[in-house]
């Protein structure tokens, strides 16, 4: 078994008993990408010689320290959208192509703190507005699964680096689903954790209100180790919030006797396929068998979401994506003689189109007279939303449903038509409009041989009810085991 394809557990052991070291990790993350990352290109910019040094530094404390760090040694990729200090992060822009940061965000300096070794950055769609990857300014990545497939997105080559075993694990960012929906896609485990709970200070903001950083492992259990090394307050997030951070591990205890479970039946309903479906009720009884009980329930307001959602991260969108004028970062256009052209030439050369399409359509509902029908209707929507949910957990542990409608789809199958793209996060974004956690785990496959995500949901900062859930759920299966033919 490859390195690589180990727990943070077994790899902590071998480390410690020196019958590995830092750097032979690190050596095998770089052989895997040296021999997959023609087919997959997950990776937008590598880190080979810092990581190499941090490797050889690390090996010298091996056995002469008392203390490690939680993911001591271990290769971590991380989302391009996330700064880190002169490694360069585009955030899958053209108009970020020459970007290197002048400080790492909240969450990079927290893995430098754990000891992880950052061994690149991740392909991504431009901005995080996609599902698919296919709107990166520079490649499209590939499923591991079958690479006439995609990988999900927005953090495609966060869930696809894991997938094939060319990182441990990775950070992605989920505004709309786009942490959950690449790990259903790749077969990996992803969780968006509560809106606040990880610092966004150094995420390049897509929608301020929304956005979330959050772990992509192959495991629960690594996940959970993730997390609990990137979560905590920040003074450099206004957002977040002084809550104790629980001791996520602890929570893995398997047993999830007498757990309440809710079932929305929109979440079972039109626009899911027949065989998604059938793999959350197959899910259910692995779950009943376990001790906990389900039951049916409504989120009523959910099928107004995805039109909230569209409107309101739009409308975050124009204001963030402002700061892009060919001035303050990034890439400047040569073919303008005025000041007002030069704005207007770099943003147009600068910005793919489904990034235009947003800003055009945010501008368009902040716009005076249509604030009121829009923006502000969308926000009243957003409460009746998180109303539903916390009406649901009044009585209940967790909501369980599937991550996607459907599994993965082939390339070029949805780019024509952004409405069809939006779709795909019917079942992600409600969740993300209420701010509370959720997690995608492995929970089978479809037809097409391309592997299906549950998605769990818990309340505002249960992170650990959420986890426990998944934990029991991963360990009475095996679909986690499987791994793609690459
Ligand atoms: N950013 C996300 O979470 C993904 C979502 N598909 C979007 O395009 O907005």
């Amino acid at each position: 078994m490859s390195l690589l394809e180990q727990s943070i557990k077994q790899l902590h052991k071998q480390l410690h008993q020196k019958e590995i070291s830092v750097t032979d990790l690190v050596d095998a993350s770089y052989k895997r990408i040296s021999e997959v990352e023609d087919k997959v290109q997950a990776f937008l910019a590598l880190n080979e010689e810092q990581a190499r040094q941090q490797a050889r530094l690390l090996d010298e404390k091996l056995g002469n320290v008392d203390e490690y760090g939680l993911l001591f040694g271990l290769p971590i990729g991380v989302k391009d959208n996330i700064v880190t200090k002169g490694l360069r992060t585009t955030a899958g822009s053209k108009i970020l192509a020459n970007f290197d940061p002048i400080y790492d965000a909240t969450v990079v300096q927290k893995l430098q703190q754990a000891e992880s070794i950052t061994i690149g950055k991740l392909n991504m769609d431009e901005f995080a507005m996609g599902s698919s990857n296919e709107n990166s300014g520079f490649q499209a990545t590939r499923n591991p699964w079958n690479l006439e497939y995609v990988p999900g997105g927005s953090s495609g080559g966060s869930a696809a680096s894991v997938a094939a075993g060319e990182v441990l694990f990775s950070l992605g960012s989920d505004t709309g689903g786009s942490i959950r929906q690449p790990a259903a896609y790749c077969g990996v485990v992803g969780l968006k954790p509560t809106y606040g709970r990880v610092s966004r200070y150094g995420l390049i903001a897509f929608a301020s209100s929304l956005d979330q950083i959050g772990p992509i492992t192959r495991s629960v259990e690594d996940n959970a180790y993730l997390l609990q090394a990137i979560s905590g307050w920040d003074r450099m997030d206004s957002t977040s919030p002084n809550v104790e951070v629980p001791d996520y591990l602890s929570a893995l205890t398997g047993d999830i006797q007498g757990l309440r479970i809710a079932v929305p039946k929109e979440y079972l309903g039109e626009g899911v396929s027949e065989e998604v479906r059938q793999s959350v009720l197959a899910a259910l009884k692995v779950l009943e068998g376990l001790g906990a009980t389900w039951d049916e329930v409504s989120l009523p307001h959910s099928k107004y979401a995805l039109a909230a959602y569209y409107l309101l991260s739009s409308s975050e969108a124009s204001a963030n994506l402002a700061r892009f004028d060919g001035v303050r970062y990034g890439v400047r256009s040569d073919n303008a003689s005025s000041l007002i052209e030069m704005y207007k030439q770099t943003r147009s050369e600068g910005f793919g189109d489904e990034v235009k399409r947003r800003i055009m359509l945010g501008t368009f509902a902040l716009s005076s007279g249509y604030y009121d029908a829009y923006y502000k209707k969308a926000q009243q929507v957003r409460t009746l939303i998180k109303q539903d949910f916390e009406n649901i957990f009044a009585s209940y542990d967790v909501i369980v449903g599937p991550t996607a409608p459907t599994t993965a789809f082939k390339l070029g199958e949805k780019v024509a038509d952004p409405l069809t793209m939006y779709v795909n996060d019917i079942l992600t974004i409600p969740i993300n409009l209420a701010g509370v956690p959720a997690i995608s785990v492995p929970c089978g496959f479809g037809a097409n041989g391309m592997p299906l995500g549950l998605q769990i949901i818990g309340k505002h900062f249960d992170e650990a009810n959420v986890y426990r859930t998944a934990h029991a759920f991963e360990q009475a299966t095996t679909y986690h085991k499987e791994k793609p033919a690459l």
